[in-house]
This record gives structure tokens, C-alpha cells and sequence, in this order.
């Protein structure tokens, strides 16, 4: 088992930086056993199953690359604050979670939303300044307690949000391309959320209804035409809501069908799992913020309404309409 890597006088090498994982489910925890390998002092908040066989047997990784990390694991964030929280749960959760971590958060705190979705910065943002808006195409699947699978190696670009620059931003891309991961600032953190979001809204939901890989998507015409105007809906509601794109939405869209194509989406699989899906923080909040603008969005709106009738069936009921709203 490895705790860091060290040099060959026996010492960790670089400048350890004190992280707690908040959510450490799949990407989370491939997220906190590369930068706890590479030195950082990690902790991984999660549930008890996972903790626990963690601090038996360490976390094992295997998939892209196979080893085995001593990290350390609890169930509740402690109140000490550290230098970097990685929000890791799905968008769901993140009000809570972040209201079970608002001791930790320091006046020197950093979080960072590795998540999908849009409205997880702004609600951190609700608790210090210090934010950081990432996204990843990094895959990864808890496969069981204690062991996660890295699916498949991506990039991850990550920025000040909603924008702007922070060396700080500056350490944390040093820190994880020292662990191993490919790395990028961007000084429109905003925009790439937006744009995977986009991306999201379309693939995932008609991609769960057809039940079918991702590159089935890019083979028939007649839906890869329903997801481009899909794209093209969330795009205006984007302009208008004052996002600007640094790599289009719809270029984004074709790299990602070619890249994923033996992919079977996240929603697909927490619908074949009977989970809650984050379609009110993907296509609820498209809806959402076209109606802040006085814009329509008709085709989120179908495709929210649809995987929530799909997510309640999954789940046994028969009345699709939870009564839930994306908050
Ligand atoms: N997996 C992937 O490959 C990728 C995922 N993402 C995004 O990252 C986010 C996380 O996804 P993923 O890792 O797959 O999800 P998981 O469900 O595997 O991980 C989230 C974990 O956080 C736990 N959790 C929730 N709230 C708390 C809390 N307050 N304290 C401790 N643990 C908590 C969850 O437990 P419980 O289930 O009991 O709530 C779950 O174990 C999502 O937004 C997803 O879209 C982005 C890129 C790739
Ligand atoms: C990129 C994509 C569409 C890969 O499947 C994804 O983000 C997801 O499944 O949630």
C-alpha cells in the first residue's frame, strides 16, 4: 500500500495539501486516491460501508491504473478546516452536504464541484467566495465498498467561478497533474459547466428513455437531429442567462458521443439502478433559468418530465409526478 510518493530520501515530495473528499462515491474517490498517492493529506467523507472497508483494507483502484492507497476515511467531515473540499455527491445532496461541512469551511477554505449539473457552485458560493468551478470527463464506478473502477482517463478543466483567475486555482491543476490526472485552468469556469451541462441535457435523458450507448445516438440521424436541437435550446437559454462558451456547446456534443460511444450514460444507470437521477440539476435547471430570461425551453421541459415518469417507474411507483422540485 502507498501513502504518497516519495523521494528517494524517504520524504514525501511537493507541497501537501490538506483535502477532505465531501461525497467520496465513485469520482470522488478516484479523485482523493490519486492526490492521496501523490502526497496530499486526503480524507474521504462517505458512507459507512465504503469508510469502513477503506480503513480496514485502504481504497483499492483498479481499471486505467491498479494500486492500492492507505487514506483516510470518515463518515462526518471534522470541523478543522483544510485547504481544499472536493465536492464529489451527486447535485442532489449538495445542499446538505455542504451545510454538514460549514464548520471545515476556513476562511482560507477552497471547495471545488467536480460534479455534473448547474447550481452547485452558487450553492457554495453561499458559503465562502472561494470557489471552484470543474468539470471532468473522467470516468469512474464504485464497484464495491472499498474498490473503484477509473473507466476511462479524461481531462479536467477547472477555474475561479463563476470566472476570473486565483493562483490558487494554479496549485490545485499542479497538484492533480502531479497525481497523475490531465489537467487545465480555464478562466470561464461558468461556461464549461454550462457547456458539459448542455452536452448532459441531451445525451443523457434521450439516451436513458432509448436505453441505448451513447454512439447509438450518433448513428441514427433522426435522433442525433433531436439531440442537436436539444443543444441548440439550451444554448439560447444560455446567451441569454450571459454565458459565454469557450469550446461550443455542439463541438463539445460530437467529441463527447465519439469519445463515450460504447458509454452507457450516468442517468441510464442510476434509472437501471432505481437511484435518483440529477435531471432537475441538468434539464430542470435549463428549464429554470430560461424562465428567469422569459424564455421557453419546450424540449428540457419534455425530457424532465419523461425521465422523472421513467425514474418513478424504475422505482415501482406508478404516479410520475414526485411532487419533487430542482432546487
Ligand atoms: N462517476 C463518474 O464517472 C462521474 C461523475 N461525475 C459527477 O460527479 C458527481 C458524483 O458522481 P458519482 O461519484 O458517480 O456519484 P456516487 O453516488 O457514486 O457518489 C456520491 C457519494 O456521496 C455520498 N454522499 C452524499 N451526501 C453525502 C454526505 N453528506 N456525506 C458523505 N457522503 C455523502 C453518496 O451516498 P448516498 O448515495 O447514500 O447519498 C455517494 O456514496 C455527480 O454530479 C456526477 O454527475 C462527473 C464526471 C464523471
Ligand atoms: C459524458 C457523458 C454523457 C458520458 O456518458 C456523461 O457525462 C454522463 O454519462 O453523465
Amino acid at each position: 500500500m502507498t501513502k504518497g510518493i516519495k523521494d528517494p530520501r524517504g520524504k514525501l515530495s511537493g507541497i501537501a495539501m490538506k483535502i477532505y473528499v465531501l461525497g467520496a462515491g465513485a469520482i470522488g474517490s478516484l479523485f482523493g486516491a490519486l492526490l492521496a498517492r501523490a502526497g496530499n493529506d486526503v480524507l474521504l467523507v462517505g458512507r459507512r460501508p465504503h469508510v469502513e472497508a477503506i480503513q480496514r483494507d485502504g481504497l483499492k483502484v483498479i481499471g486505467v491504473e491498479e494500486f492500492t492507497v492507505d487514506i483516510d476515511a470518515a463518515v462526518e467531515i471534522p470541523e478543522e478546516p483544510p485547504d481544499l473540499i472536493v465536492l464529489a455527491t451527486k447535485s442532489y445532496s449538495t445542499a446538505e452536504a455542504l451545510e454538514a461541512a460549514k464548520k471545515a469551511i476556513g476562511e482560507r477554505t477552497w471547495i471545488m464541484s467536480i460534479q455534473n449539473g448547474l447550481g452547485n457552485e452558487e450553492k457554495a458560493l453561499k458559503y465562502t467566495k472561494n470557489v471552484i468551478g470543474a468539470v471532468t470527463t473522467n470516468g469512474a464506478m464504485l464497484e464495491a465498498p472499498g474498490r473503484v473502477k477509473w473507466t476511462g482517463k479524461g481531462i479536467t478543466v477547472l477555474g475561479l467561478y463563476p470566472r476570473g483567475r486565483h493562483p490558487f486555482v494554479e496549485e490545485v491543476k499542479e497538484e492533480m497533474r502531479r497525481a497523475g490526472l490531465e489537467a487545465f485552468v480555464t478562466e470561464n469556469a461558468a461556461g464549461w459547466k454550462w457547456a458539459k451541462a448542455i452536452v448532459n441535457s441531451a445525451v443523457n435523458p434521450i439516451g436513458a428513455l432509448l436505453e441505448v450507448k451513447n454512439g447509438y445516438l450518433l448513428e441514427n440521424e433522426s435522433l442525433l437531429s433531436i439531440v442537436m436541437e436539444v443543444v441548440k435550446e439550451g444554448c439560447r437559454v444560455a446567451l441569454q442567462n450571459g454565458i459565454e462558451f469557450e469550446v461550443p456547446p455542439m463541438e463539445l456534443l460530437f467529441q463527447t458521443l465519439e469519445r463515450t460511444r460504447e458509454n452507457y450514460n450516468s442517468m441510464l444507470q442510476d434509472i437501471w439502478r432505481g437511484k435518483r437521477t440529477e435531471v432537475d440539476y441538468i434539464n430542470g435547471k435549463i428549464v429554470e433559468y430560461a424562465g428567469a430570461v422569459g424564455l421557453e425551453a419546450p424540449m428540457n421541459e419534455l425530457l424532465w418530465a419523461l425521465i422523472r415518469g421513467k425514474e418513478a417507474l424504475a422505482a415501482g411507483g406508478k404516479n410520475a409526478d414526485t411532487g419533487r422540485k430542482g432546487g
